[in-house]
């Protein structure tokens, strides 16, 4: 066995994959050999679901019967809407809100257990799962706001029905379509440190609610999906501070900060993700008559690429796109859950279908030859 450390995983190969491809060079990101440009700017979050899945962009009736299958699945059944009252209640987390409801669903999941073998349990397992995040996500919302959760509607999008059971209001065209088009970006990515843990949950031929709760609890970190709601309070926090954000930026380096929304395992360039939510951010600024925050940004990422090299990453721009939609902060992560449990559930699919458990190892550093002193004697 080879004894060379990887520390943090870097660079190990693990698994193939006909899912996801980074180019972290060039920047280039592509879903099943579709560059994400394309898939932002022509495909709905449905049909990069539908081609995360099986493999292939649907036709329109696939489409079609597919985004019923969807609609049948948004429901929520009301013991977990309970818990999620309780947990909105107890003021938890929107993140561990969403983990223990996933969690529960896999107590009320039609199926019961199904044989990891059998992959189209798998696959409606995880329509079901992905159909009902955006509805407990929102009702969560609304339960901590002292409403009561809207239902999902038949003829809405993914998209759509997520921002109507949030505000109770059909989102303008340009909502929708800004936040279609950001859940398509967040839907792969990947061997990322979230799809890697529901990878190493589903190699132990646990479930796919096990695998994506796994996940879930790993997004939530901030080292990871928890950086996009960073990303805004750092730009409150710049804010508050009356400091010009180029300052700001410099005097948090200077105190061993990092800046959230900077720097990436695999890419050495910016973000291909980050160049068009940055467009949507801009855009929604405009709208607005308001380029504050899209101002702050552009200056901490010119100050980032001069002083540090470190380009911004997914999350920089999704923050700011996401605030200016007047979604609330603490969201931010789990919406990117919303859109990642697509890919996760395509990862653990693809896991199921090749199976070795994953179980690296660790240099021993620790003390040898130890004698043993009795309890007494201590
Ligand atoms: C969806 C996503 O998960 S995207 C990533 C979201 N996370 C963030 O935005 C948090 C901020 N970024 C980071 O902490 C890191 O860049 C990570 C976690 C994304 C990648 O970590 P790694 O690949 O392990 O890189 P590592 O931590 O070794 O950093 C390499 C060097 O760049 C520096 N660096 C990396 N990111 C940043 C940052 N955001 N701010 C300041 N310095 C940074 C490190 O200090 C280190 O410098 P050193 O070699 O002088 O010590
Ligand atoms: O790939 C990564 O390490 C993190 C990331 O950008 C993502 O999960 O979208």
């Amino acid at each position: 066995m080879a004894d060379d450390l990887k520390e943090g995983l870097e660079g190990v190969l693990v698994a193939e994959s006909s899912l996801s491809y980074i180019d972290g060079e060039e920047g280039r990101l592509v879903y099943r050999g579709y560059g994400i440009e394309d898939l932002a700017r022509e495909a709905s979050y449905e049909e990069v679901l539908y081609l995360l899945w099986h493999g292939e962009l649907p036709t329109r009736e696939e489409l079609e019967t597919f985004d019923e299958e969807m609609s049948a699945e948004r429901t929520v059944d009301a013991e977990v809407l309970d818990t999620v009252e309780a947990l909105a209640a107890a003021d938890a987390e929107p993140m561990a809100a969403l983990r223990t409801a996933v969690s529960q669903l896999s107590s009320t999941d039609p199926a019961g257990p199904t044989d990891p073998e059998d992959h189209e349990a798998t696959l409606e397992k995880s329509r079901r799962i992905t159909a009902k995040v955006p509805t407990i996500v929102a009702a969560f919302a609304r339960y901590r706001e002292g409403d009561e959760p809207v239902e999902p509607r038949e003829e809405l999008s993914h998209a759509e029905n997520f921002l109507y059971m949030l505000n109770d209001e059909e989102p303008d065209e340009t909502a929708a379509e800004t936040f279609d088009a950001a859940l398509v970006l967040h839907a792969d990515h990947g061997l990322n440190a979230s799809t890697f843990s529901a990878m190493v949950t589903a190699s132990t031929l646990s479930d796919v609610h096990s695998a994506v709760t796994s996940a879930i609890g790993t997004l939530k970190g901030g080292l990871h999906g928890g950086a996009n709601q960073n990303v805004m309070e750092m730009l409150k926090e710049v804010d508050d501070s009356d400091k010009d954000p180029v300052k700001w930026a410099k005097d948090a380096l200077d105190e061993g900060r990092r800046v959230a929304g900077f720097g990436h395992r695999v890419y050495d360039v910016k973000d291909p993700r980050a160049f068009i939510l940055g467009e949507f951010s801009e855009s929604l600024a405009e709208e607005a008559g308001d380029m504050k925050w899209y101002d702050y940004s552009i200056a901490i990422e010119e100050f980032m690429q001069e002083e540090k090299g470190i380009p911004p990453n997914v999350d920089f721009y999704s923050a700011t796109t996401y605030y200016q939609m007047d979604i609330p902060i603490d969201l931010f992560t789990p919406i990117f859950a919303l859109s990642r449990v697509g890919g996760w559930t395509a990862h653990v699919a693809e896991q199921y279908d090749g199976n070795r458990i994953m179980r690296p190892r660790a240099r021993y550093v620790g003390p040898e030859d130890r004698e043993f002193v009795p309890l007494d004697e201590r």
